[in-house]
């Protein structure tokens, strides 16, 4: 059957009363997802509506990653490597759409921005709790980032548990430690609320693991995994970087910080440093 005046035909079957079902906005809250866009500038600018957008999409996948580095603690917690392992390749593909959505934002010039930004106030995405939670599931845990949240209880109470919790890297290196590899004690025993630090004994761990891959080969593949989802990040901080030297160039930040300056040294903070490590030690 062919489509008649370029119409589409409703089947019969289609259903089109929802007084009393389920339908599409109901069950995704479209009502409030979409009154959720307060632009604050008066008269309001037509760019804060991408700014606003940018970042509320920015936070949904955030929520979801969450969400799921916190199935992959679970799953290395219950030595299940493979199980693990589909929740980190979710979170790879989470994390390349976040950065390749740093291209929407780009479109901001920095005369645009400039109209709208006074009225952002000291508001940041330095205060995003998500975004910390995220930073803190992985391993780089920084108490003082909590007392940013005080104003916020839920969202501190979030964010106080991620930091008492065992990271997804501590959860890696317990589950080493149980697959019978000599990690150093002080890797185990560590006080998890502290960011994970350099250890030369985890590097000779590794060493192990890549110098045998085929007998090792489900904790090799989660070395290569983990070293994608350590990369991916730093891609992210870098586009934000950039976009960030684009729009402001080197203007001190809203939420008080210098700006670019402070962002740069963010590229220096590492996850999982021994799995960088480790390919200096391998081979001739
Ligand atoms: C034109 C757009 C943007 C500009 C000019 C900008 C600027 C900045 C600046 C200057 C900082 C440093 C903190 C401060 O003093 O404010 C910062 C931090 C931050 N921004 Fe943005 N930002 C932009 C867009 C975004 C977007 C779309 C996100 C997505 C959620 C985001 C998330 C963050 C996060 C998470 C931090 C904290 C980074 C850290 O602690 O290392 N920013 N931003
Ligand atoms: N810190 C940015 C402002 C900004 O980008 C922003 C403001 C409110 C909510 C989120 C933001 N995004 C990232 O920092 C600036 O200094 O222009």
């Amino acid at each position: 059957m062919t489509v008649d005046k370029n119409t589409r035909a409703l089947e019969s079957e289609i259903e089109t009363d929802f007084s009393d079902k389920m339908s599409y906005g109901s069950y995704l809250g479209l009502d409030t997802l979409l009154e959720s866009q307060h632009p604050v500038s008066k008269p309001e600018h037509h760019d804060e509506l991408l700014f606003i957008i940018q970042h509320q999409t920015s936070e949904l996948w955030l929520k979801l990653m969450l969400h799921e580095l916190r199935a992959i603690q679970q799953r290395l917690r219950a030595d299940d490597l493979r199980f693990a392992l589909k929740h980190i390749a979710r979170v790879k593909h989470i994390q390349r759409t976040l950065t390749e959505q740093w291209s929407v934002l780009a479109t901001l010039t920095p005369s645009e921005y400039a109209e709208f930004r006074g009225d952002l106030g000291s508001s940041s995405g330095f205060q995003s709790y998500q975004y910390r939670a995220v930073e803190f599931a992985l391993g780089n845990k920084n108490a003082d980032m909590v007392k940013v949240f005080a104003a916020e209880p839920a969202a501190q109470e979030m964010l106080r548990e991620t930091l008492a919790a065992p990271s997804v890297y501590d959860e890696f290196i317990r589950l080493l430690a149980r697959r019978g590899f000599a990690v150093p004690a002080e890797l185990l025993e560590r006080d998890v609320t502290e960011a994970h630090v350099f250890s030369p004994g985890l590097v000779q761990v590794y060493k192990d693991v890549y110098e045998h891959a085929a007998e090792h080969w489900d904790l090799y593949e989660a070395c290569e995994e983990l070293v994608d989802l350590e990369e991916n990040f730093q891609l992210w901080r870098f586009r934000h970087l950039k976009t960030v030297e684009r729009t402001i160039g080197f203007k001190r930040g809203t939420g008080g910080s210098s700006g670019v300056g402070f962002l740069q040294k963010a590229l220096e903070l590492t996850f999982f440093p021994e799995l960088y490590a480790v390919r200096t030690e391998i081979g001739a």
